[in-house]
């Protein structure tokens, strides 16, 4: 076991509702950070609920990496204490000498210490240790326990030959170096090579789907029925003049006006009277057409200057110009006539029958690799570069619908990788991560993932650009390693990322991909070894459409994708046919909304 995994709950109902209030749970996480190195650690906040408490401890427990608990709080006598409770009924063994051991130790600071309840035990593989809610209390529980920790969780993951090693590991502050993860540095050639096969494109493509779980948007949104008509009232189509269509046309006195949103009238209609009526407004109860101002002349106006007697110059039918009650939509109907996932239409057809569903998206988290990143807003320094991956995905993101939640940008570390990926899955569904996934040294993206017992079910593509590209996955938590190259980032999102996220998000799945047209290449094009996906304009003449390649493609390159509509599929090269041709057609993905850059 190479690293201990903590958890740090802290269960407090003040702390819930203000969490800047708990320093105990940080101190923890701190005291644990300074005395045990190559640790991970994570925190959570939960109140004084029993089942929330539980919750939250089952999750941890669930997790094979995470080996402590440390919890603070809840341990008294108040009414609100429940914290042993929660603990007890969880544990597999109780560990009582453990928590005598605590409490002997504590009480030579304070006899209060006595009026601790909190209990030990071993649920699983984890041990879990109750301690009181102060900072003092958590300070000297930890200091008690922390010669006896190693030892107890090599007891229980059963393997005390482990103990000594785990011993010297766990106390020594030196981080260990990791070896190249790659072992290129081991003079072993064997290890000169990616272990992992180039998959084709519609490959990686049917493993992601078969991967990721669907949200069942068809049963949501196919089995909803409005719960009202649309229109809710018999309501005018235009701005005209509502009466009774068996009074014919001739003039007619206007009894008043009815304006969109005022309420229906049932007062009387004579077939010589009318009333003037907007778009939308309600007709009146008598009335059952209406004929638009385009076709009535005004012929009086009272003394306030108000419209008395119009001459209707038109045949007037039952029906005409009226939408009549569920006309659009009738209650009990269903809202979705079919599965479109889209935010708009979804919205606003939910708004349009005062539903506040809110459908969730998948929750995303982007992360950028890299020692030699700094954030676009600093000063350039020897060695750097600025960080461009990580606007360009969250803009990406943001365009095709959905949200980041989290960004960040690691550097080429072992550890840090492992916590923060640990960290993020806490909270989003998917991470994207560009960098790291290559041959490089420090490329420690896949080895944090097999680490963490992520399954990598693509280590690398046949494809340019993009060829690293790893999409691997631990239940229903999802990683796209995108190569760090600003281009191949942008390819793999477009191709992987972005079908995954739709189909996670519900879509059908022959909607997840980017839509593909043919065009016609307007210049020749060397092949490449791989399969290309080539930037390109798209240029429509005369109605067929030709795509003109966006300068050098190489993937470091991020001008490439100025005025990309297009990623032009060209197959690999062959030695008969090293070149595509121009006026070739080829299928190409389609980029972004408006596609074509110019018409000729
Ligand atoms: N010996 C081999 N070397 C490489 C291979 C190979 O097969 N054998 N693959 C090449 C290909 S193809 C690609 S693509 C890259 C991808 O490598 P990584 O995913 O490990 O990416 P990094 O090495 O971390 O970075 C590559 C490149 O991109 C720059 N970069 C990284 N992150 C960002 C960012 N957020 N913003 C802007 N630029 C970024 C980084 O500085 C590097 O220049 O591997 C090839 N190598
Ligand atoms: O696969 Mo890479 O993106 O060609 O450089
Ligand atoms: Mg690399």
């Amino acid at each position: 076991m190479e690293s201990i995994t903590f958890g740090v709950l802290t269960i407090s109902d003040t702390c819930w509702q203000e969490p800047a209030k708990d320093t105990s749970g940080p101190i923890l996480r701190q005291l644990i950070g300074e005395n045990f190195a190559n640790t991970q650690v994570i925190g959570k906040i939960v109140p004084d609920e029993k089942d929330l408490i539980q919750h939250e401890l089952r999750k941890w427990i669930d997790r094979e990496e995470l080996r402590v608990i440390l919890t603070t709080g809840g341990t008294g006598f108040a009414p609100r204490d429940v914290t042993p409770e929660a603990t007890r009924q969880l544990l597999d063994k109780e560990c009582p000498q453990l928590s005598m051991y605590i409490t002997l130790k504590s009480i030579k600071q304070t006899q209060y210490a006595a009026l601790s309840r909190g209990v030990c035990g071993i649920a699983g593989n984890t041990l879990i240790l109750n301690f009181p809610g102060s900072e003092k209390a958590v300070k000297e529980c930890f200091q008690t326990i922390r010669e006896l920790l190693p030892h107890a969780v090599h007891l229980i993951g059963d393997d005390v030959s482990l103990v000594r090693k785990t011993h010297e590991e766990v106390q020594s502050s030196a981080r260990q170096g990791h070896i190249c993860p790659n072992k290129t540095g081991t003079g072993t050639d064997s290890d000169r090579n990616s272990p992992f096969p180039m998959l084709a494109v519609q490959e990686v493509l049917s493993i992601i789907f078969n991967q990721v779980q669907r949200t069942n948007l068809d049963n949501i949104l196919l089995e909803m029925k409005a719960p009202v008509n649309i229109p809710p009232f018999r309501a005018s189509i235009k701005d005209g003049y509502a009466m009774k269509s068996t009074g014919f046309s001739g003039s007619k006195r206007v009894l008043g006006y009815i304006a969109a949103g005022d309420v229906p009238t049932s007062l009387p209609l004579a077939e010589d009277e009318c009333y003037k009526i907007n778009t939308g407004a309600p007709l009146p109860l008598e009335a059952d057409c209406v004929v638009q101002v385009e076709d009535t002349k005004l012929l009086q106006l009272d003394k306030n200057g108000q419209e008395s007697l119009v001459d209707i110059m038109l045949e007037p039918q039952a029906g005409l110009d009226v939408r009549p009650v569920g006309f659009d939509l009738s209650a009990n109907d269903r809202i979705f006539p079919a599965l479109d996932p889209s935010p708009v239409v979804v919205k606003s057809l939910l708004a349009s029958v005062g539903n506040k569903l809110v459908i969730s998206k998948p929750r995303v988290a982007i992360v950028s690799t890299g020692s030699e990143l700094l954030s676009p807003r600093d000063q350039l320094t020897p060695g750097k570069i600025f960080d461009s991956n990580t606007t360009m995905l969250t803009e990406l993101l943001l365009y095709f619908g959905f949200n980041c939640m989290h960004t960040s940008v690691l550097s080429d570390n072992f550890e840090q990788t492992r916590e923060s990926l640990l960290d993020l899955f806490e909270e989003v569904d998917f991470v994207i991560c560009s960098g790291g996934v290559s041959m490089g040294d420090k490329d420690f993206v896949k080895s944090v993932l097999e680490d963490l017992k992520f399954k990598i079910h693509c280590g690398r593509v046949n494809i340019k650009p993009g060829k690293p590209m790893t999409f691997a996955s631990r239940n229903d938590k999802y990683f796209f390693g995108l190569p760090g190259n600003p281009v191949s980032a942008f390819v793999t999102f477009h191709l992987f990322a972005l079908p995954a996220i739709r189909f996670a998000a519900g879509w059908d799945r022959c909607k997840c991909s980017l839509p593909v047209l043919n065009v016609k290449l307007l210049n020749d094009f060397s092949l490449d070894s791989r399969p290309e996906f080539v930037r390109a304009s798209v240029i429509s003449k005369s109605g067929e459409l030709y795509a003109s390649v966006n300068g050098n493609q190489i993937s470091s390159r991020l001008q490439s994708i100025v005025g990309a509509d297009v990623l032009i599929n060209l197959p690999a090269r062959t030695s008969d046919r090293p070149l595509a041709k121009a006026n070739e057609v080829f299928p190409a993905s389609v980029l972004r909304f408006d596609f074509i850059s110019k018409y000729e």
